[in-house]
C-alpha cells in the first residue's frame, strides 16, 4: 500500500478484480454474461471498467478468455455470496488486501468506483454485489455460506460492518431480455 493510502484513497495494486459471473440467467433464458450490448458482450464491457482499477482482475464461476477462472467457494450453485468469497480466498492467495467486486451483467458502472467506496468495506447499496472488501474477510463468507440458510450479501456487509453507499447514477444490471433491449434503445 502507498504511504498516503490512508489520507488519499486506495492504491490500485493492492486491489484484486473480480468478475462474479456464474449463475443460471434463468430470468434471461440464455447466457446473458455473453449477451451484447451496443456490439459488446456484457462481461467484457464489464471488464474494460473494471481493468485500469485494480492491479489484476479474475473472472469467478465460469472460464472467460484471457482472465484466470476461479470457482466458487465452498461449492458452486450457492449464490453471488460464494463468488465473493472464492475472490477473498484467491486474494489471500495471490497477496492482494482489498477486492472490487462487480456482477458480469451491470452496466453503467462508473469509472471511479474504488473512490467511491473508499474507506473500505463498502458496497453499492442498490447492487450489493459491487464491493470493496477486505481480503481477511473470506472467512466471513464462507461462515454465512456454510451455517445460514440465506447466503445475503448484505448479510455479509452486516457482518464486517461495510458501508452502504449510493451512487450518483445507481447502476443497474441486466435480468431479463426486456432490461437489456430496454438499455440498447433508452440507455436506462
Ligand atoms: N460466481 C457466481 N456468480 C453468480 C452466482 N449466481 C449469480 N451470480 C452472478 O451474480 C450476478 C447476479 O446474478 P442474478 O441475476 O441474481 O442470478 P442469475 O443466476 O445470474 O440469474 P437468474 O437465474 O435469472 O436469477 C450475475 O453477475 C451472475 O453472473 C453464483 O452462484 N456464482
Amino acid at each position: 500500500m502507498s504511504c498516503c493510502a490512508g489520507l488519499l484513497g486506495i492504491d490500485r495494486a493492492v486491489i484484486l478484480g473480480a468478475v462474479i459471473a456464474g449463475g443460471k440467467s434463468t430470468r434471461f433464458g440464455s447466457d446473458k454474461a455473453l449477451a451484447t450490448l451496443h456490439g459488446r458482450t456484457l462481461i467484457d464491457q464489464v471488464i474494460e471498467t473494471l481493468a485500469p482499477q485494480c492491479a489484476e482482475m479474475i473472472v469467478v464461476g465460469r472460464e472467460h478468455p484471457g482472465l484466470p477462472g476461479v470457482p466458487d467457494q465452498p461449492a458452486p450453485g450457492l449464490g453471488p455470496l460464494a463468488g465473493i468469497a472464492a475472490a477473498l480466498l484467491e486474494a489471500q492467495a495471490r497477496g492482494y488486501s482489498a477486492v472490487l467486486t462487480v456482477p458480469c451483467d451491470a452496466f453503467d458502472l462508473p469509472g471511479d468506483l474504488t473512490g467511491r467506496l473508499f474507506p473500505y468495506p463498502a458496497y453499492v447499496e442498490s447492487l450489493p454485489v459491487v464491493g470493496l472488501w477486505p481480503a481477511y474477510a473470506a472467512a466471513d463468507a464462507l461462515a454465512i455460506l456454510e451455517s445460514e440458510e440465506k447466503h445475503s450479501i448484505k448479510g455479509f456487509a452486516a457482518r464486517i460492518s461495510a458501508r452502504a453507499v449510493q451512487l450518483p447514477r445507481a447502476p443497474a444490471n441486466i435480468n431479463t431480455a426486456a432490461d437489456l433491449e430496454r438499455v440498447e434503445r433508452h440507455g436506462i
